[in-house]
């Protein structure tokens, strides 16, 4: 049989089946259920200890004899649709069919913690879903909630109005509410740091008692309806307040938003509470829970069932927006749960790392990176993230590249680079290619001196581009935001659904140091998305890292820190001196000298040390203790040569005992040794802008010692911090991405846009912005 446009029979029964299947959902799904929940029969079975047969089902149910074969029905249905097992049990020497319980029904048994029975009843409640046969009413008129349209008020004014559908629904809430203590066993760094909480549309306060008890230094609050709220008093950690939260809610580090975009009912609705959310909030994050997303499993179980968002419709995220909170995520959970990274790919993804011989290999699918990555024990490593730049790339994808130092226990630092491309899916991102190298150098161990013009032939220079004018702008406090509001930044890592392992050991978060500093290559230009969206496809969860700038409705700008390692910047590439060698060999003197940002470097002078440029490559200890020893007694292993064979370069310090012996090698320079001209100078420690040690491993000068850029610094450090990847942030413990990062050192230098490598260099970049006085004079002590 062929229809008129075609179809053979078998399609057009194929299509009966299916629109019939879902007319009876609507009935018989949610109906049997009712009746099941109704008839305590999860009960009846737990009860009962093991599987029940039909016949001692019916007997304590009691059932009419001429409603048998229609409950067997019921029961078959519910069997088929996932709510009863059917296994075979041997009762008097026979065996019988019965029933057990399904992980689903299991939810219906009334005295467990976890009940949803209400919610059964709240679901199916006629005052709730009879407004659901006006969808077409709903259509034409200008109303705009199906509530609007079919009772002339909004749920909530219904809910004033019929107390029984009230207690329904609320009943429902608490019920979903309590599934949240297992959600926050999965996600308890989610709250790390935060002070302060305010529940929106609290309801009952379930959920606000679950967070209580698991943080109690978390103050809760819970804005509800009057009415809801009316008979309920709080706890030390918990209010409540009766209000509207479209005219006020109360001020806290985070807003929670459970449920409430799952019930809207209408774009609109969240958009505006979005809004409300950026001007009533102290800040910081929005973290909406919505149940329905764990109803419907995605076939790449969502990291989180947690969504922290932005407070206003939101923007396509900037690459480097996605790039700082992918990386933030992706290394924070290396360290953690290196047994959860490969849910950052898929089996199209492609990873590539070297063995011990430095010989790539690449791995592929999802089983073979999560093989290789674990085999990498990246738990035994603390890792210091240095750089991490985005790009916009290939449809929509993004690619990242993040520069950092991984340190194992045997404390070698070894420098690496990493790249991703974060190919865009569904809600999000996964790694589609991940490349890993250890990048080698032969850094000296000791940097030599800033003001040395080195045996390298030049050196490049690498100044702060531009952008590092960041500084000029208002100096954000912790509450700033780190993106637009509008824009999210999306998490798109996928964590296993058993949410538990997620658990991040306190002992543990110091795992992970980072000091970020990013581009701020904001191609804010990204495409513009519906942040609503996010709502209308609650069925994934994910979690974005959003801020939200305190008070105020106007954009602000994405605050993004600059790198100091940027090249594309004309004033980068015309101070680059050719040929280059290594950017960790001694700089012109010249240069420094003459250079008024030199001063940004951070200097100190060491003891009464010279350093000797120019030295012979085959230069000895012994050579230059022949040679120094004639201006004084030198300290014992005082003497110390460093040479790169390889690059052609060779010094050496010397550490004398007394000024006078120090000041006299110095007039004597050039000195020849070994058929070269030796220059002589003062030797100084380049601090390590950010790590609080200086490179010889002590700490760092304070700021503001000895004059040093004292000045031209303070007036940043409130901002300074912002710019950093501090470790605080980077483990979530703050909650916050990268908007106050803490480096190493105290706040008035971190992350300034340096970072331990570039230090030696840094005092020529034009960050160095310093009226102060350079550091030559010498002190004798
Ligand atoms: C969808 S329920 C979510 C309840 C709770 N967050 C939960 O997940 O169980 C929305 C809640 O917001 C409350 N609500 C509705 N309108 C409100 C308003 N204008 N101000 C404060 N609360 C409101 C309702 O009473 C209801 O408890």
């Amino acid at each position: 049989m062929v229809s008129n446009d075609g179809s053979k029979a078998s399609e057009i029964f194929r299509g009966q089946v299916h629109l019939y299947k879902h007319l009876f959902a609507h009935t018989i799904d949610a109906m049997s259920l009712k009746w099941m929940v109704e008839l305590s029969i999860p009960d009846i079975i737990h009860n009962h200890g093991q599987p029940i047969t039909f016949q001692k089902l019916v007997s304590i149910l009691q059932v009419s004899p001429t409603k048998v074969r229609g409950v067997q029905s019921l029961i078959h249905y519910l069997a088929h649709t996932g709510f009863f097992e059917i296994v075979s049990v041997h009762e008097n020497m026979e065996e019988k069919e019965a029933y057990a319980l399904t992980a689903a029904s299991q939810l219906l048994v009334k005295d467990s913690d976890l009940c949803l029975a209400p919610t059964v009843e709240g679901f199916v409640d006629p005052g709730l879903t009879g407004v659901w046969s006006n969808l077409k009413k709903w259509t034409y008129e200008d109303d705009l909630t199906l509530f609007g349209v079919s009772v002339g008020s909004n749920l909530w004014e219904f809910l004033d109005k019929n107390p029984a559908s009230d207690e329904a629904f609320n009943e429902t809430l608490a019920a979903d509410s309590k599934m949240m203590n297992m959600a926050l066993k999965g996600c308890n760094w989610v709250f790390e740091g935060v002070e302060s909480i305010v529940d929106v549309g609290g309801g009952t306060g379930i959920t606000a008692k679950i967070l209580c008890e698991a943080f109690p230094n978390m103050k809760c609050i819970v804005l509800e309806r009057p009415g809801v709220i009316e008979n309920l008093s709080g706890t030390n950690n918990l209010t409540y307040v009766g209000g509207d939260m479209f005219k006020s809610i109360p001020k806290a580090d985070a807003v929670l938003l459970k449920s409430q975009v799952a019930f809207a009912h209408s774009l609109y609705f969240v958009a505006k509470l979005f809004l409300l959310f950026a001007s009533f909030c102290t800040s910081h994050h929005i973290l909406t829970v919505s149940s329905s997303s764990q109803s419907h499993p995605s076939p790449r179980p969502p990291h989180s069932q947690m969504a922290l968002q932005t407070a206003t419709p939101p923007t396509t995220p900037s690459a480097q927006v996605v790039g700082n909170a992918f990386v933030e995520q992706y290394y924070h959970i290396l360290h953690h749960s290196p047994d959860l990274v490969y849910r950052f790919y898929q089996d199209s993804s492609v990873i590539s790392r070297p063995d011990s011989n430095g010989v790539m290999t690449s791995v592929t699918t999802m089983k073979g990176i999560n093989e290789k990555i674990v085999s990498l024990n990246f738990k035994e490593f603390k890792a210091e993230i240095k750089t991490a730049d985005a790009q916009k790339s290939y449809q929509e994808g993004v690619t990242v590249l993040v520069t950092g130092c991984l340190t194992g226990k045997d404390n070698m630092r070894r420098k690496f680079a990493q790249s991703f491309f974060l190919a865009p899916q569904d809600n999000g991102y996964f790694v589609l290619n991940d490349v890993f190298r250890y990048v080698e150098d032969d850094e000296p161990s000791e940097l030599p001196p800033v003001n040395g013009d080195g045996d390298a032939a030049a050196v490049k220079i690498i100044p702060e581009p531009e952008s590092s004018h960041v500084a000029d702008s208002p100096a954000p406090d912790s509450t700033n935001s780190i993106v637009n509001k509008g824009q999210i930044v999306v998490e798109k890592a996928y964590a296993p659904s058993n949410h538990h392992e997620r658990q991040i050991p306190a002992e543990n978060e110091d795992n992970v140091e980072s000091h970020f500093q990013s581009n701020g290559n904001d191609d804010s230009q990204a495409t513009e998305v519906d942040s609503l969206a996010q709502e209308d496809a609650p069925k994934q969860s994910y979690a974005s890292i959003v801020k939200v700038q305190k008070g105020s409705s106007v954009p602000t700008k994405v605050y993004v820190p600059t790198n100091t390692l940027k090249s594309g910047s004309n004033k980068t590439e015309s101070l680059v001196a050719e040929p280059v060698e290594s950017s960790e060999v001694p700089e012109a003197a010249s240069d420094s000298v003459n250079d008024p940002e030199s001063s940004d470097a951070h200097e100190e002078v060491e003891g009464h040390s010279i350093y000797i440029r120019n030295l012979p490559l085959n230069v000895t200890v012994g050579q230059l203790e022949v040679e120094f020893k004639k201006f004084g007694s030198i300290k014992p292993d005082g003497i110390q040569v460093r040479n790169n064979k390889q690059q052609g370069y060779c010094f050496g310090f010397v550490e004398f005992l007394s000024l006078n012996s120090m000041n006299s090698a110095i007039q004597a320079s050039p000195i020849p040794i070994g058929g070269r001209q030796a220059v002589v100078e003062i030797k100084r420690t380049t601090t390590r802008v950010g790590s609080g040690i200086s490179n010889t491993g002590r700490p760092r000068i304070p700021p503001g010692r000895g004059g040093l850029r004292n000045d031209s610094f303070r007036g940043r450090g409130n901002y300074g911090g912002g710019r950093g990847y501090g470790r605080n942030d980077y483990g979530n413990r703050g909650g916050e991405f990268s908007g106050r990062g803490r480096s190493h050192g105290d706040g008035e230098f971190s992350g300034r846009g340096r970072s331990h490598g570039e230090s030696y260099h840094q005092g020529r970049g034009r960050g160095g912005r310093s009226s102060g006085p350079k550091q030559n004079a010498v002190v004798s002590n």
